[in-house]
């Protein structure tokens, strides 16, 4: 038996990412006992008939009393409350950490809120599913993703950035560390304008309601089901996402529609030589990612005959 990296860890917030994280925990022997706040009495009555944490707390100051790991997994737009409403109950020394997916608005709401007392880890993991609450959650969700973790100053104690580290990685996760604005640029890029793009996408076939009707439940077996799949997630979340990561978000789309505009005309006109090398270009893109082994879940390409 491992030893466990925390005696006490709360989560606060009882939705996909926070049950998930309690399964992995148990799964790795990670920590003493975890407690749970949630601010439904159905969601606690739902984790208390599920088993979801050692102990259910009817109050968020009950959950983080005498915990050694704060985590507030609630969406971006609700940290600060809570942060608020659970900060004279914090032990001292303890670690206060999130899940948000954006990191600068975070810890701007949350770090004025917290005692001198306490270490502020903020985090981030890379995986999700469109599923929400707390049912959804599995011990697996962080296996060979990555979570990012961002000390809120420079002068975070390192020991404090160990020990978050070391539970993540017992959660399965690999762990990288970042500076807040450059985190929110990245997951721009890479999250947040593709599921700006994803509801818009679904939101034009909607609007197409001779398609909606039939054909594209019929025919979604292909790209558009990834859309409608992501276009499926919580919309308080996603909405919470966009406006605290406004700057970076709009920046990207800025940047998107120039591109998409070019595409547009590259087709009106028939410039097929500048479709062709843009797809050339971006396939090159895909394919250099998966030769540097970044996407372990792709498929090789070129499937050729079935190896015996
Ligand atoms: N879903 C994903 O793909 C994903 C991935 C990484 C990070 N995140 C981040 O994790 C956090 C939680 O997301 P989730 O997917 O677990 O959401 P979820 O909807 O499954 O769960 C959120 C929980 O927070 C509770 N909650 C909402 N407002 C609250 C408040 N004011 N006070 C107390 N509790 C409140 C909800 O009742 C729910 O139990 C968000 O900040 C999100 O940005 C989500
Ligand atoms: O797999 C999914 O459903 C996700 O969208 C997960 C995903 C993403 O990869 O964009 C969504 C939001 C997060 O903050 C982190 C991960």
């Amino acid at each position: 038996m491992t030893k466990p990296v925390f005696d006490r860890v709360a989560l606060i917030g009882l939705g996909l990412i926070a049950s998930s994280m309690f399964w992995a925990i148990k799964r790795g022997g990670l920590a003493g006992e975890v407690t749970g706040y949630a601010r439904s009495q159905a969601t606690r009555d739902t984790a208390r008939d599920i088993g979801l944490c050692d102990r259910v707390c009817d109050t968020v100051a009950d959950a983080v009393e005498g915990a050694d790991l704060v985590v507030l997994c609630v969406p971006v737009g609700a940290m600060g409350s809570v942060a608020a409403e659970m900060a004279a109950s914090l032990k001292s020394g303890a670690i206060i950490s999130d899940v948000g997916s954006v990191k600068r608005a975070v810890i701007d709401a949350v770090q004025p809120h917290l005692p001198e007392d306490v270490h502020f880890v903020p985090a981030h993991p890379l995986a999700g599913t469109e599923h929400s609450g707390p049912e959804s959650g599995f011990a697996e969700l962080y296996d060979n993703r990555w979570c990012i973790i961002v000390p809120a100053d420079k002068d975070t104690s390192p020991e404090a950035v160990a020990k978050l580290r070391a539970l993540w990685e017992g959660m399965g996760a690999n762990v990288d560390q970042m500076d807040a604005d450059h985190h929110d640029l990245v997951l721009a890029v890479t999250s947040h304008a593709p599921h700006l793009i994803a509801y818009t996408m679904v939101g034009v076939a909607d609007d197409l309601r001779r398609v909606t009707d039939s054909e594209v439940i019929k025919y979604s077996a292909a790209g558009f089901r990834d859309f409608t799949r992501i276009a499926a997630s919580d919309p308080t979340m996603w909405r919470d996402v966009f406006l605290n990561n406004k700057d970076a978000t709009l920046e990207i789309l800025g940047r998107f529609t120039e591109e998409l505009f070019a595409l547009q005309r590259a087709i009106r006109t028939g410039d097929g030589d500048h479709l062709f090398d843009y797809f050339t270009h971006t396939r090159a893109i895909r394919r250099g990612i998966i030769e540097a082994g970044q996407d372990t879940e792709a498929p090789d390409f070129g499937r050729g005959a079935p190896k015996s």
